[in-house]
């Protein structure tokens, strides 16, 4: 097995150390365009080794995609972070460039990959991605809602004072502070509703703050997370490589599921040695399906801003 994760910055780095923590690979390349910044942070993953125990190899490249050469999976992080106050669709013009050019790239080089994309605004670059390469859409797969789970999740803990681990609860939609949808009716704590330990007024205020999690993070760092961004794109990463058949919300093509099609949004699939398997279809009341169709107009809008 062999994985290959574009962009050496704060999320790709973070996802690199994580995965060769976990040993899910015999090889994992960390690709950057900044000289020698990829070596460099492989060489210092790998001298945890010999203190943590682990025999994956982390290999640096300055932008050499035939070191990248039969990559299994590939994760993209390449790009620009947002900086406080900004959206994440304002990084549209200058990351669509760099999330074109990379796909290519690696495609080049592993034309079988499943390929993961990180960057923002995630649900258009991995529709990007899709339309520039022409794979089959299976292989496909933004990460967003993985992440907004976790704070979704994080939140209602918070609120209730237990443990994330007994919390269950999904976000779907775009990867959007107005797009996301945390579905707050199917929440649980260990299989009990979490309406039986919340009033409306705390789910509400959770739904909220999950919502802005993401903007949340920049104000207070000053540019975007990675702690939270990386373990989540590991959960992709096994599920598909240790072919568990996770279910996790990710960011796919649909082509009329939940109402939606030529569209990459956030539903429930299935994560297995395939990719994007097959997709949950949720019995969404009236309410969150107008929300999933007022979601999906906005993602579609930032669609029209590409030139594909
Ligand atoms: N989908 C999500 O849930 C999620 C979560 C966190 C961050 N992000 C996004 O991930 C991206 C990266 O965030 P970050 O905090 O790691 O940023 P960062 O600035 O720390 O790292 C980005 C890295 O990309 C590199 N890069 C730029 N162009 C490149 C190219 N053509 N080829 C290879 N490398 C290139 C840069 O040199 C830099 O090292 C941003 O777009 C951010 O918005 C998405
Ligand atoms: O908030 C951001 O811009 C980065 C990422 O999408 C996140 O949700 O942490």
């Amino acid at each position: 097995m062999k994985i290959t994760v574009v962009g050496a910055g704060a999320v790709g780095a973070t996802t690199a150390d994580n995965i060769i923590r976990r040993e899910l690979a015999e090889e994992v390349v960390l690709l950057d365009i900044k000289e020698g910044v990829s070596e460099g942070k492989s060489l210092d993953m790998y001298q945890t080794a010999a203190l943590l125990g682990f025999n994956t190899r982390p290999v640096g490249s300055t932008n050499d995609y035939e070191k990248t050469k039969g990559s299994d999976v590939v994760v993209i992080t390449s790009g620009l972070p947002r900086k406080p106050g900004m959206t994440r669709e304002e990084l549209i013009g200058i990351n669509a460039g760099i999330v074109k050019g990379v796909t290519e790239n690696i495609l080049k080089y592993s034309p079988k990959a499943i390929i993961i994309v990180v960057s923002n605004p995630m649900d258009t670059m991995t529709y990007l991605a899709l339309k520039e390469s022409g794979i089959n859409k299976k292989r496909l797969i933004g990460m967003g809602g993985a992440l907004d789970s976790a704070r979704f999740k994080t939140y209602l803990a918070l609120a209730m004072d237990v443990s994330p681990l007994d919390i269950h609860g999904m976000v779907i939609g775009g990867h959007g502070d107005t797009t996301m949808i945390p579905l707050t009716r199917l929440a649980t704590y260990n299989g009990i509703p979490v309406s039986r330990f919340l009033s409306p007024e705390q789910l509400e205020k959770v739904a909220a703050d999950t919502m802005v999690g993401g903007a949340t993070l920049t104000k207070l760092i000053g540019t975007s997370a990675w702690y939270a961004p990386g373990a989540a794109t590991l959960l992709l990463v096994e599920s598909i490589v240790r072919n568990q058949k996770r279910i996790v919300p990710c960011s796919v093509y649909l082509n009329g599921e939940y109402g939606q099609k030529d569209i990459c949004m956030g539903v429930p699939v299935v994560l297995g040695r395939g990719g994007w398997e097959k997709v949950i279809n949720l019995r969404l009341s009236d309410a969150e399906k107008a929300a999933f169709e007022k979601s999906a107009e906005a993602v579609r809008s930032m669609n029209g801003a590409l030139t594909l």
